[in-house]
């Protein structure tokens, strides 16, 4: 099979890890990331000359992986789409924005190509998904990090992170209000709402909780299929302690199974 060639959106904390994971892949190449017009120089400064840095999606893409934010969707992947560019996707939060699903599935099909929504951060997606077909009752997400995974986020406005010394309950809602309200600590609740019953019939609880170190995903579905419940306890990345270590790691195992003759 021939070397894929990628292109990436974003070269923050997940960008960055990917690249020098994937710097000796022997079968997938990633060959350009895309960032933010003027920060183009700091980030080819960073990452050094191994991977090229640009601010458009270039012509010869036919694979892109958005890793950057909420904004990358409608600015770069509803595009691509149209070009037929096949997309894989990390900020999943984005698709609660009323209308956006649709979008993303009409350019994909106007453009004869594909958009993946990765598992990111949890783990059950694709026993949800399976799930689901039988028909599901109930579907409940809880995401609990420490303090500092909420800082930047309306979570200060709810309690003071500096200063709590308990588990604070900073959000009980849907999982489209909370994709909305934290678009980069609810991706996972998206997640798991798209895969089983929907952004507005899933029901999140979103926690600071200055007890633990790490970043804790609960699910608890329930449904024709029996009872699920998972916990992931996923270590954060270092340069963002909002980002589970496991998010680069599904990039990175979709980027394996394009060139693998068994995937898993
Ligand atoms: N599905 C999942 O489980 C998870 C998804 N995510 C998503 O991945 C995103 C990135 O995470 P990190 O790398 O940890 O964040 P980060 O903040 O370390 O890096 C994001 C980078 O993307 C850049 N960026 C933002 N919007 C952009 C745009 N429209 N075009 C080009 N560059 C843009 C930023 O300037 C920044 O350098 C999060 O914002 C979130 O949406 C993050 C964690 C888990
Ligand atoms: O990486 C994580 O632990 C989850 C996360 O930030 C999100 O769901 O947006």
């Amino acid at each position: 099979m021939s070397a894929q060639q990628v292109t990436l959106i974003g070269c923050g904390a997940i960008g960055r890890t990917l690249i020098a994971r994937m710097a000796d892949h022997p079968t997938v190449r990633i060959t350009h990331v895309v960032v933010s017009e003027g920060h183009t120089a700091e980030c080819q400064a960073a990452i050094g000359n191994g991977v090229t840095v640009c601010s458009e999606v270039p012509p010869e893409t036919t694979l892109l992986v958005e890793c950057a934010g909420h904004g990358a969707i409608t600015d770069h992947v509803l595009p691509a789409l149209e070009r037929g560019i096949e997309c894989a996707v990390l900020s999943i939060g984005a698709l609660s924005e009323n209308g956006l699903p649709e979008q993303l599935a009409d350019a994909a099909q106007r453009g004869g190509t594909r958009v993946h929504l990765l598992a990111g951060a949890i783990g059950g997606i694709d026993a949800i998904a399976s799930a689901r077909l039988a028909g599901l009752d109930s579907v409940t997400y809880t995401g609990r990090k420490p303090p500092q995974g909420w800082r930047g986020s309306p979570a200060e406005q709810v309690t003071n992170l500096d200063t709590i010394t308990e588990p604070t309950v900073i959000l009980e809602a849907t999982a489209r209000e909370a994709a909305h309200l934290y678009p980069k600590n609810a991706n996972v609740a998206a997640t798991v709402s798209l895969a089983g019953l929907g952004l507005d019939a899933t029901r999140v609880r979103l926690i600071a909780d200055p007890t633990v170190t790490e970043n804790i995903h609960e699910i608890d579905v329930r449904g024709a299929f029996g009872e699920m419940r998972i916990t992931m306890r996923g270590k954060p990345l270092p340069d963002n302690p909002k980002t589970s270590a496991l998010t680069v790691l599904s990039a990175l195992r979709f980027l394996n199974n394009r060139t693998a003759s068994v995937t898993i």
